[in-house]
């Protein structure tokens, strides 16, 4: 039975989200890099120490895109207190995220979050709620990044015309559509998660119990906590550098990625990758299992000469 009262979309659209202030240090890049993976399968690995360690000093370590997803966590206290809408936090899932990097990312910073309300859409058992953070370097005022967070609010759908749904977006529907193609990858990629990745991932800033908790776990539906979305993209991004870009994070223009299923820590990740032109069109699937997990597509500036 649908919950009409569960939103006010009215109430929603016209919220002001309060801008956050975040600091970030070399420490807070490394343990984000530790957390998706980096050097878990070898400690000497060029393509990735750098990420961790460099021989002249931290402040020169390279920074992976998807770090740019910790500056939108600032969000996620808010949502509890927006007006007209009501869910149970223990049933939010992370359905998209969808990142423009405009600049490498520095090594540390202070970063200014914008925060604004970018869709609405009612899927009848759930709702979808999108907002968008722009992150602005706070010395020089520019413009790092751009990440846009789909939450799938289980439970809290319902609460317009099932003939004519609400819908609402910001942003042109072509950014996150994209088909995984039916022809053989171009390249592929293993890579073993940890049985505590998640306890480590959690250190970089989202400490939903969800990832952490057993009893939560299971509250929300799970046979045990489990792994962040965000994590399991950083594993995914990390290998389209790897094979695609050879080790070069700068490459990355954009990120899109849908969250299809979820991911319990220790389970191996299979990513598949498909070139078109400047397009990586990318699916995650979990071995164990074997069901795809997160598809997405990156868009890059330019090819790696040596591919
Ligand atoms: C920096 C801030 C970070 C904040 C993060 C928030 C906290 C983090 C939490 C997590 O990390 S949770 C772990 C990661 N996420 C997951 O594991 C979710 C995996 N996905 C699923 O379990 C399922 O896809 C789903 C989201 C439960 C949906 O599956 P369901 O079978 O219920 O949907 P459908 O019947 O297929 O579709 C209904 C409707 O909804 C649309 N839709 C489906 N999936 C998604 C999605 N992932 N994101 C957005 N929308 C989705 C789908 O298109 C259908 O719409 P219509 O076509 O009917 O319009």
């Amino acid at each position: 039975m649908a919950d009409h009262s569960a939103c006010n979309p009215d109430l929603v659209l016209a919220h002001k989200f309060s801008e956050k202030i975040f600091t970030y240090t070399e420490r807070d890049v490394a343990v984000y890099a530790l957390g998706v993976g980096a050097c878990g399968r070898d400690a000497l690995d060029t393509d990735e120490l750098k990420y961790v360690y460099h021989e002249n000093g931290q402040q020169f370590i390279k920074v992976l895109p998807t770090f740019s997803t910790i500056f939108s966590l600032g969000v996620l206290p808010q949502l509890g207190a927006v007006p007209g809408l009501r869910f149970d936090k223990r049933l939010l899932l992370h359905g998209q995220q969808y990142i423009e990097i405009y600049k490498p990312l520095p090594a540390n910073a202070t970063i200014h979050n914008k925060i604004t309300l970018a869709g609405l859409h009612d899927k009848g058992k759930a709702s979808v709620l999108e907002l968008e953070t722009r992150s602005y370097e706070k010395e020089s005022g520019e413009l790092l990044s751009l990440n846009r967070i789909s939450v799938f609010l289980r439970g809290a759908g319902g609460f317009s015309d099932p003939s004519k749904p609400f819908t609402y977006s910001n942003y042109p529907v072509n950014q996150t559509s994209m088909k995984i193609p039916k022809t053989q990858p171009f390249t592929v990629f293993e890579d073993c998660t940890q049985p505590s990745q998640a306890l480590l991932y959690r250190l970089s800033g989202d400490y939903n119990p969800l990832h952490s908790d057993p009893m939560v776990g299971k509250a929300a539906g799970f046979s045990r906590p489990i792994l962040h979305g965000l994590c399991t993209l950083g594993f995914a991004v990390r290998a389209i550098i790897k094979c695609i870009c050879r080790g070069d994070p700068d490459m990355i223009k954009s990120i899109f990625a849908r969250f299809l299923l979820h991911v319990y820590p220790g389970e191996t990740l299979i990513t598949e990758m498909w070139l078109e032109d400047l397009r990586v069109i990318y699916q995650v699937k979990v071995k164990e299992r074997n069901r795809a997990v997160l598809s997405g597509y990156v868009q890059l500036h330019r090819l790696a000469a040596s591919l």
